[in-house]
């Protein structure tokens, strides 16, 4: 077997919405929040995490990051290295901003620097859903945009899409955090054949005006039957910002990925105010605080900052 003898990569990782409304496990937008991973071939394990947005997280071998690239190397056929890996993040944990997409992304393309490159990218995107369980945020964190995806079982097969011109978001994210893992169980397993038209022409509109730019259609095509409507007791208030967002100057408003986040898709030269007012105090009337953030879509996706790249060599 070989093994990575030394080596050092640093990673930047988008945060990503999924979603945007009717596109469930199919869409996904990244935004300029970063995670950055640093993985250094070491003596020893360390794993050290910086930031507020990090408190919770296990710091041995359980961890995340830890556990993918472990995989990643045996996968290589290489035995797994000691590694000092260093993480600070700006999305915030657990609220549907895709904090777990980019930790899994960046663990796999560090990893896969550091083993020489054994993967493509199309490779490690579906090695990423497959961990994630969807394609939508590990798309976007990967390719940055806007990403529309189908899983199947050989492959994800994906569209990139530039993000249109002048798009932004304002996301506003209550303090509380909601597991995607719970936000997921409130869905049914079955839908009628009404709802399933409804959100195969809404998805298909919604990525015909995303490539077309024509983002006055946005707030008719973000309607969705298939999982907002069931996570509003989640997430109070959910309901009526979904409905009224665009007479406050939304273009669209969406349940960020599985939420507590919520999104509005804004004409950036317009002015945001009042949206942000009334967003902010639908919440608020259901004792929910949040902090506002505004969102500039990244188009890069996941970035390489630096490698000196890990020599292998045979074991004896
Ligand atoms: N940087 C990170 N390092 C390790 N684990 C992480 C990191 N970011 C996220 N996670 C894991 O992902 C979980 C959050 O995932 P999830 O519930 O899908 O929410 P989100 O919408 O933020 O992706 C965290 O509780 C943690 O277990
Ligand atoms: N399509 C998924 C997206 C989950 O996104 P996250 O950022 O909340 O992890 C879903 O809606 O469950």
């Amino acid at each position: 077997m070989c093994k990575v003898q030394n080596g050092k990569v640093k990673v930047k990782v988008p945060a990503s919405t999924a979603n945007l409304g009717p596109g469930f496990d199919t869409i996904g937008m990244a935004f300029r929040l970063y995670t950055t991973l640093t993985f250094e071939v070491a003596d020893a394990t360390d794993i050290r995490l910086h930031g507020p947005n990090l408190s919770g997280i296990p710091t041995d071998k359980s961890n995340l990051i830890y556990r993918i690239a472990a995989r990643i190397f045996d996968k290589a056929g290489l035995v797994v290295p000691e590694l000092i890996i260093d993480v600070t993040s700006d999305i915030p944990l657990t609220r549907g901003l895709g904090s777990s997409a980019s930790a899994i992304v960046g663990a796999l393309v560090a990893a896969n620097e550091l083993a020489g490159k054994p993967f493509t990218m199309d490779e490690l995107y579906q090695m990423a859903t497959e961990e994630e369980g969807h394609p939508d945020n590990v798309g976007a964190s990967f390719f940055g945009g806007v990403v529309v995806a189908l899983m199947e079982a050989e492959d994800v097969p994906y569209v990139r899409l530039p993000v249109p011109e002048n798009l932004e978001a304002m996301a506003v994210i209550p303090k509380f955090m909601l597991s995607t893992e719970k936000a997921r169980g409130v869905l049914p397993s079955m839908y009628s054949r009404q709802d399933v038209v409804y959100t195969a022409s809404h998805t298909g509109v919604l990525v015909g005006a995303l490539a077309t730019g024509n983002l006055t259609l946005l707030h008719r095509a973000m309607k969705d039957v298939l999982h907002q409507p069931y996570r509003v007791p989640l997430v109070p208030g959910l309901d009526k910002i979904l409905a009224e967002a665009h007479e406050h100057g939304a273009l669209g408003a969406a349940l960020s990925g599985a939420g507590p986040t919520i999104i509005a898709l804004v004409d950036k030269r317009e002015p945001t105010d009042a949206l942000q007012a009334f967003m902010v105090q639908t919440l608020a009337e259901h004792g929910i605080d949040c902090t506002v953030m505004r969102l500039i879509p990244d188009e890069t996706g996941v970035q390489v900052e630096h490698c000196f790249s890990g020599v292998t060599e045979q074991r004896s």
